[in-house]
């Protein structure tokens, strides 16, 4: 029965029969205690490593302030006791040790990363919540079985160069991404490995490979996250378990004109990039809509022109498109047609078409049966209510699947809001969701 799951789960937990259990599963539950106040404390700490003023964050991969984040990270791993390392593209681990040598580890994690001008809790609550779930459980006399190890992944965000979750694809294993990398620039044309070699990383390509995870390595991974939607706010509930990550995509298109002066230059004689950027920008929110489906979301979040003159015909332009859905072939016909789009018209409007580049068209993940059952349970002794529902943002979970059985933790957020400086989330549902991550970990550990 389920009575006799929760003793045995108990007697497991603290290690003392249950005979005398009331005082124990009280105790174990309610010494659950979460430092919320310093949690908040390291939140607003970490915020103020921006590129950009208060209170938006941003932190760019390898940056300088990302640097010093990183250290803030290993500063308050070790404080909780962890065995830090890192390795060679930065990802950085704190490890707990268990009971039994030799098994496969309970992982959890998320990012540090900040896309310009965004919010202190995107990623930032899986990584410091998920130090605190550890503190909690050594402070609530837990000792785990299988080790427990904390992920701070390298760049979650696609800002620098172009590459979502850069850290966590290269465990999960890509050699695609291995080559793309070796010729990777950004925006001030600093090559990967050297804005790497600036950061400490001094690495090469054969380093990227050998980061592939062995199978097995991980016998769960779970990651607590914002919502980074309305959801939960509205639906009133504390704790979102995520059954499953939508399925992102990101292309890059360029067209290119013959310009021109915006006043000599009649319309019938120009062949401008900018509309023709306009064009396609409108036909990815058109075809998106006629997908039939609400899961399928199409941005485009990058367009820029060149030379960006008021009173010059754009010879070139450049835009970056997103297109994401649980459903993976209902977004892969989107994308073909989009191409489409962008051969028609070039061929209308007597553009060059000269890059429709597909930097990544992912799979969606599903979360693993015996990682929702933990975070169910979790979620359940701690009498808090929940919901199953699915992620449209992606995140290190969704290569982390790839190698290990993955759940998501959700906790509500102002108003759904995310990648914008108004995201937050309260104390108190921070609190709630470091203590069903913290049971979820206890559960997966002794399992
Ligand atoms: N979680 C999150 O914000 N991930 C992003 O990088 C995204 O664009 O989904
Ligand atoms: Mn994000
Ligand atoms: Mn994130």
């Amino acid at each position: 029965t389920n009575e006799d799951a929760t003793r045995k789960t108990m007697e497991e937990f603290s290690g003392y029969p249950t005979d005398s259990h009331h005082s124990i599963l009280s105790f174990s539950l309610d010494s659950f205690s979460v430092e919320s106040e310093k949690l908040q404390g390291q939140i607003e700490e970490l915020s103020t490593l921006s590129d950009s003023p208060a209170p938006s964050v941003t932190r760019i991969l390898y940056s300088e302030k990302d640097v010093l984040a990183r250290r803030f990270i290993k500063g308050i791993m070790k404080q909780a006791g962890l065995l830090v390392r890192e390795d060679a593209v930065g990802n950085i681990y704190g490890r707990w040790d268990g009971s039994e040598q030799g098994l496969p580890v309970v992982a959890t994690g998320s990012h540090i990363d900040a896309i310009p001008f965004s919010g202190k809790y995107d990623g930032v609550v899986g990584v410091l919540g998920a130090i605190e779930a550890i503190n909690v459980l050594r402070r609530s006399g837990f000792q785990p079985r299988r080790p427990l190890e904390v992920i701070m992944f390298t760049s979650e965000e696609p800002t620098r160069f172009g590459i979502s979750c850069l850290g966590s694809r290269l465990l999960a294993g890509s050699e695609t991404l291995v080559n793309t990398l070796k010729k990777a620039a950004d925006a001030q044309n600093v090559s990967f490995f050297d804005a790497a070699k600036s950061a400490g990383y001094n690495l090469s390509p054969d380093d990227l490979s050998n980061l592939v995870l062995e199978e097995g390595n991980y016998s769960a991974f779970v990651e607590l996250h914002i919502e980074q939607g309305p959801l939960l706010e509205e639906e009133g509930l504390s704790i979102g378990i995520v059954t499953a990550i939508a399925a992102p995509a990101s292309i890059k298109v360029e067209f290119e004109g013959n310009g021109g002066h915006a006043g000599a230059v009649l319309m019938p004689k120009r062949n401008d990039a900018g509309l023709a950027a306009a064009e396609l920008a409108l036909a990815v929110e058109r075809y998106v809509l006629e997908s039939g489906s609400i899961d399928t979301v199409g941005t485009v979040g990058i367009l820029e022109l060149h030379p960006g003159a008021i009173n010059s015909i754009p010879s070139k332009s450049h835009i970056e498109i997103d297109v994401r859905d649980i459903d993976e072939k209902r977004r892969n016909s989107v994308i073909e047609k989009v191409h489409e789009s962008a051969i028609n018209i070039s061929q209308t409007r007597g553009v060059k078409l000269s890059e429709f580049n597909i930097i990544n068209q992912d799979p969606p993940a599903a979360s693993d049966k015996s990682v929702i059952d933990a975070m169910e349970f979790a979620t359940k002794q701690l009498n808090l209510s929940h919901k199953f529902m699915i992620s449209r943002a992606y995140h290190d979970s969704l290569f982390m699947a790839r190698k290990s059985p993955m759940g998501m933790i959700f906790i509500p957020c102002y108003k759904g809001y995310s990648h914008k400086p108004e995201e937050y989330a309260s104390t108190e549902d921070i609190s709630n969701g470091v203590k069903v991550l913290a049971l979820t970990l206890a559960k997966l550990s002794l399992e």
